[in-house]
């Protein structure tokens, strides 16, 4: 009688989840071993999220930071499956999804990223757009567009958020919107990009000036309304005029995620072991923002984009190891630096010893991220565009 193939399910198709699946499907099975790969997300399409900014300024379009899913799992044994998480029981074995469908697993991979948390200010879940998302970028696009077809002489955007999002935010921002734009960055803490190595913060204190961005440090919203905001600044509330707030405050864990019966640290990520399993679960595995992971050398790993695509690789030999009788492999983080966008052809880079500013750093974090991308199809697709986009310009000026 046939064996029922080893069936792993992967919650999320973002930089852990989706690139868990394609190594797994790029490791050398025997044919009686392959196993049923299921990959879950609520969206179409991949995110590519340190690229989401060019969204804003035209430098770079959807197709090429957001593949569908459909495209990059082309030629390989992954099942997409389009829908969203609603429910995962761990004793059954089950993952229940929003169309009524249930899946059972032999391994779980949770990969399921974290959310902007939009209840901790009155108003804001009303009239603050975060800045997570295709949909996000979509929702701001359509408002700059309307403030910018006014009558309006100025255009005044706050950030909430002085972190990584919020600063590559207003620089982008300020180069769309030149003289018309008043932009303000608003940060609790005393400085801006508290954790990133000085010669970035320093590239990007100096790109916020050159651009006007105003920045009120050790300042937080007490509301938001339609039309204006409430700062509070040393016990001083002050209302604001505003025609924009985006909120770039951070991430928040689902509550999907801290109610699984895991064990889990105070922010709700759930705790895994060097090996990237859930404590005392080993068919689980779990990487990315949601995880709370230290490595083999006892190093916190950082919830990004770089640390969730290193995981990727452990995770799907660990599972491999597992079911081949193999030794598991415990994770070994490599910090190889930080790159950011300030603004259009402009950047900043820190690796290696290496630090970059200016257009040099934007054309290396280009590089960077095209060799990133998660196949080499869409490598080539986006690479052959950005190569003849000159040329296309020629031919037909982008109109804005
Ligand atoms: C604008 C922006 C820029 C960034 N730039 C950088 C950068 O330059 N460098 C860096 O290192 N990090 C960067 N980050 C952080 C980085 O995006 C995250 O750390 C990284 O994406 C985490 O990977 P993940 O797989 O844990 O989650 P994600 O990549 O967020 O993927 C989670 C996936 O799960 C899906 N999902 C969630 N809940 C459900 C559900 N209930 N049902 C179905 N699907 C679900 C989501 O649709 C998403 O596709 C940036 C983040 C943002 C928002
Ligand atoms: N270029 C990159 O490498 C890059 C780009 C984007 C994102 N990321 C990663 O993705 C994650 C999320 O990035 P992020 O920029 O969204 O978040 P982040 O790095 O955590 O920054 C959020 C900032 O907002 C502040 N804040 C929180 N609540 C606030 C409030 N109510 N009012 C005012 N300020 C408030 C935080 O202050 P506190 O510090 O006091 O909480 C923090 O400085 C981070 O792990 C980051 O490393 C990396
Ligand atoms: C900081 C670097 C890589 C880490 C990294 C950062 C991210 O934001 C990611 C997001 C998503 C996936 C992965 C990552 C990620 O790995 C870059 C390190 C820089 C190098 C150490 C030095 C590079 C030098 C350039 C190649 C010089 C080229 C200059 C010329 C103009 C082309």
């Amino acid at each position: 009688m046939t064996e029922q193939p080893t069936r792993i399910c992967i919650l999320g198709g973002g930089f852990g989840g989706l690139y868990t699946a394609l190594r797994l499907n790029e490791l050398p099975w025997r044919k009686s071993e392959q196993p049923e790969i299921t990959l879950v997300d609520s969206r179409d399409r991949f995110l590519f999220s340190p690229f989401l900014y060019e969204l804003l300024t035209g430098e770079l379009q959807t197709w090429e930071i957001a593949p569908p899913f459909e495209q990059l799992l082309q030629n390989t044994n992954i099942r997409f499956c389009q829908q969203v998480v609603t429910a995962i029981d761990i004793e059954a074995k089950e993952v229940q999804l929003s169309e009524g469908e249930a899946l059972t697993f032999d391994y779980l991979v949770l990969a399921m990223g974290g959310e902007t948390p939009l209840d901790i200010v009155p108003g804001a879940a009303e009239y603050a757009i975060p800045f997570r998302s295709i949909e996000d970028a979509y929702r701001l696009e359509e408002r700059l567009r309307l403030l910018e077809a006014s009558d309006q002489d100025k255009i005044r955007i706050a950030i909430v958020g002085g972190g990584y999002s919020g600063v590559e935010l207003a620089c982008k921002l300020a180069d769309r919107l030149q003289e018309r734009g008043r932009l303000r960055l608003i940060e609790r803490d005393d400085r801006i990009l508290r954790s990133s190595p000085n010669f970035n913060r320093e590239a990007a204190q100096r790109a916020l000036q050159q651009r006007g961005v105003w920045v009120d440090l050790e300042t937080t919203v007490q509301s938001i309304e339609a039309s204006t905001m409430a700062l509070e600044y040393r016990q001083q509330v002050d209302p604001i005029p505003v025609d924009l707030v985006l909120w770039t405050v951070g991430t928040r864990i689902s509550p999907i995620v801290q109610s699984l019966p895991l064990k889990h640290n105070k922010r709700g990520q759930v705790l895994t072991t060097t090996t990237l399993q859930a404590v005392e679960h080993s068919e689980i595995f779990a990487l990315g923002d949601l995880a709370d992971c230290k490595d083999a050398e006892g190093q916190q790993v950082p919830s990004t984009a770089q640390a969730a695509f290193q995981q990727a690789d452990y995770a799907a030999w660990n599972i491999w190891a597992s079911m081949t009788g193999r030794p598991l492999l415990p994770f070994r983080y490599q910090g190889l630096g930080e790159m950011m966008t300030l603004g259009t052809d402009d950047a900043t880079l820190t690796g290696l010893g290496i630090k970059l500013e200016g257009q040099m750093a934007h054309l290396a974090r280009r590089l960077i991220y095209l060799y990133r991308f998660p196949t080499l199809d869409h490598q080539v697709r986006v690479a052959f565009n950005w190569i003849t986009r000159p040329l296309q310009d020629m031919i037909s000026p982008p109109v804005r």
